[in-house]
């Protein structure tokens, strides 16, 4: 029975990994859980697995929730996200919450020697040489739920990472890849939120769709797998089917496949290094498919993924200010503050002002996040 706290329940991948843990009662048992503003999911979850400790957005839903559950205990905030993440009771931390908030917690989980399978890719991206020097320090395998980093992990399994000639992170091209970038220039959020391949949160579709999810995804890859950049390729593959490659120096090429199902790669990160059936899972048929597309990468048509692999190869605080620019230029156009093609050009700019410190401890990069962020609100007033 592994004990598991779960960030960002009442999220897609949160309330996936639910679906999973009810399915394997005997193999799993939650016992924290954190959720943000979403109460009536809350309420489900803890009706359904009774944790011993959950967390909220906010004070007055924690106060509101403790009076119906008088056996559950109720914190909140950033504070409470650390609570779930350190639970005496859990050896596994599912850290599917949104954004660079999800960094603190899980340095302070790996620091119990927590396993951590690890969605929230904002959080290595802002800090993943502290993430991964920690994980090494405490002895913590950081297993990948991203479904790319999953598939790059399960095509490595019992390789030697020295005769790796490089990665291929596949790519659907998003919600607009049939588009020109001339065409975006009045692009609504229905629109952007039209992923064509998967049912995801908001913050990620459109992350999809401007390719900055991509380029997070390959620094994700340098951070999980230490590989240079110049060894990570994006390929554009319209069908979600191949999720990501591994080649060989001696030309042979290692792939993972399936149905896109994101419970696949939260399963395998909770039932590692073994492989359970998953409950409802659509078995890939590729006769039926047919076909299946590739096609170079544009990086003039998705210039996010160039300022990602720019971020990478420089290293620094540039990766901090980066990211905050897209989360919080991303929520100014799901607020319908800014056009699409405005949150590229956001980034870019804060990018260029940017003055960057190199092997930044962890007060620079909460500094340079929560500074990156007034900006950007200042910038799209
Ligand atoms: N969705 C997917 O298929 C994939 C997602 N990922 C990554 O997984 C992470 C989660 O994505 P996804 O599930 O789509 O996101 P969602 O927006 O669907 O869910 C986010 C979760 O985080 C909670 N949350 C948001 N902000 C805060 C906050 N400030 N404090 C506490 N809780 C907060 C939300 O709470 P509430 O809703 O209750 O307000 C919700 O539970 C992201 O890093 C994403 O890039 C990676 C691969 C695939
Ligand atoms: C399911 C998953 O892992 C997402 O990150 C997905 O990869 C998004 O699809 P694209 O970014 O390839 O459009
Ligand atoms: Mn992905």
């Amino acid at each position: 029975m592994k004990k598991i706290s779960l960030l960002g329940a009442t999220g897609s991948i949160g309330w996936q990994t639910y679906d999973i843990l009810i399915q394997q009662p005997e193999a799993f048992q939650l016992v924290a859980f954190s959720s943000g503003k979403n109460i009536e999911k809350t309420r489900e979850m803890i009706d359904v697995l009774k944790p011993e400790l959950v967390s909220v957005q906010f004070e007055e839903d924690a106060r509101a929730l403790q009076k119906v559950y008088p056996n559950t205990h109720f914190t909140y905030g950033a504070k409470g996200l650390v609570e779930v993440a350190t639970h005496p009771d859990s050896t596994v931390l599912v850290n599917a919450v949104l954004g660079s908030v999800g960094l603190e917690s899980t340095l302070a989980a790996i620091r119990m020697g927590k396993t951590i399978a690890i969605a929230n890719k904002e959080t290595l991206v802002t800090a993943g040489h502290l993430v991964m020097a920690e994980a090494r320090k405490y002895n913590v395998p950081i297993l990948p739920v991203d479904s790319e980093h999953s598939a790059i992990f399960q095509s490595m399994n019992g390789e030697n990472p020295k005769n790796i000639e490089r990665l291929i992170i596949t790519a659907s091209g998003g919600s607009f890849r049939d588009k020109t970038r001339d065409e975006l220039k009045h692009v609504t959020v229905a629109d952007a939120l039209n992923h064509p391949n998967w049912s995801m949160g908001a913050k990620i579709t459109i992350d999809s769709a401007t390719m900055m999810n991509k380029g997070l995804e390959v620094i994700e890859a340098h951070v999980l797998f230490d590989m240079p950049y110049d060894k990570i390729d994006v390929l554009l593959h319209r069908e979600s089917i191949i999720h990501s490659l591994v080649e060989y120096h001696d030309t042979s090429v290692i792939a993972q496949l399936g149905t896109p199902d994101m419970r696949v790669p939260i399963q395998y990160a909770l039932s590692y290094p073994d492989r359970i059936p998953l409950h409802n899972g659509q078995r890939l048929n590729l006769a039926q498919i047919g076909q299946l597309h590739f096609k170079e990468m544009d990086f003039e048509r998705y210039p996010a993924l160039r300022l990602a692999y720019e971020a990478g190869r420089m290293g620094g605080t540039i990766l901090t200010a980066m990211n905050a620019a897209n989360e919080a230029a991303v929520a100014a156009f799901l607020q319908g503050k800014i056009t699409f093609l405005e949150i590229d050009e956001t980034i870019e700019r804060v990018m260029q002002a940017h003055s960057n410190i190199l092997v930044p401890d962890l007060e620079t990069i909460l500094h340079v996040d929560s500074e990156t962020r007034k900006t950007v609100l200042a910038m799209v007033k």
